[in-house]
């Protein structure tokens, strides 16, 4: 019995969730987890079909990416998700996806703007875009450097990674985090549903108002807020 099962098992839970989310096709994403205390996190293997997946396929690491269980090799953005977990210690799990109006967005090198309630009740501010990769991130460590792309994005904004949890990398694709890996998945499914109402105001409106700072205050502050009186906690 592995000493990593239960990581081990989180991991691939939270990673099956994503196609039955609609949020991945094939092999594009990949989602992880941390154990703080141990240093390690668990990652969905490279290049293996969500289709075919299984628990003892996952991979766990060191945060020096040093293999220190599994036969296959880690998910290809490995170093990603590395760099997040050293540097935000706050969070317990990483989604990565190709999730289709998030990914447009991405490509697009645009920031999501907020227009709508549905976004104010996950975050107060528009969902970042960090810039292209110039040619010596691109030729360097590619992986390591997206890291640090989106640590330097926020640090550039002054935002706080632990209200943001979600970031596009121009060009590429959405990250999301959280304290939990449930959360990430979470925020990659809100994100992509934020994403395509965005998409389809812009097109229905293309001069489509922002939403006013009294209502996404409101509505943030009525599920996040000291006096929340959303759901039944
Ligand atoms: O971003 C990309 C490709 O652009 C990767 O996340 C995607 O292909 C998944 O790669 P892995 O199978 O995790 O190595």
């Amino acid at each position: 019995m592995s000493q990593y099962q239960e990581l081990k098992q989180a991991c691939y839970e939270a990673n099956m969730q994503l196609p039955a989310l609609g949020l991945v096709l094939f092999t594009f994403g990949n989602a992880s987890v941390v154990d703080r205390e141990r240093r390690v996190f668990a990652i969905k293997p490279s290049g293996v079909p969500y289709a075919t997946l299984k628990a003892e396929d996952i991979v766990v690491l060191d945060f020096a990416n040093n293999v220190v269980e599994g036969s296959k090799r880690p998910s290809s953005d490995t170093k990603t998700h590395a760099v997040l977990y050293s540097h935000w210690e706050h969070i317990g799990g990483i989604v990565h996806t190709h999730s289709t109006y998030a990914t447009a967005w991405a490509q697009a090198q645009r920031d999501i703007p907020i227009l709508g309630t549905t976004h104010a009740d996950h975050l107060t501010v528009d969902i970042p875009c960090a810039p292209p990769m110039d040619d010596q991130m691109i030729a360097g460590d590619y992986e390591h450097q997206t890291g640090w792309q989106i640590i330097n994005e926020f640090q550039r904004r002054s935002l706080s990674p632990e209200e943001v949890e979600m970031v596009l990398l121009s060009n590429h694709a959405p990250f999301t985090w959280g304290k939990t890996v449930e959360k990430a998945v979470y925020h990659s499914a809100v994100l992509e549903e934020v994403a395509r109402m965005a998409y389809l105001s812009c097109t229905l409106r293309p001069d489509v108002p922002r939403l006013k700072e009294a209502l996404i205050q409101k509505h943030y502050e009525r599920k996040h807020g000291v006096h929340s009186y959303y759901g039944q906690s």
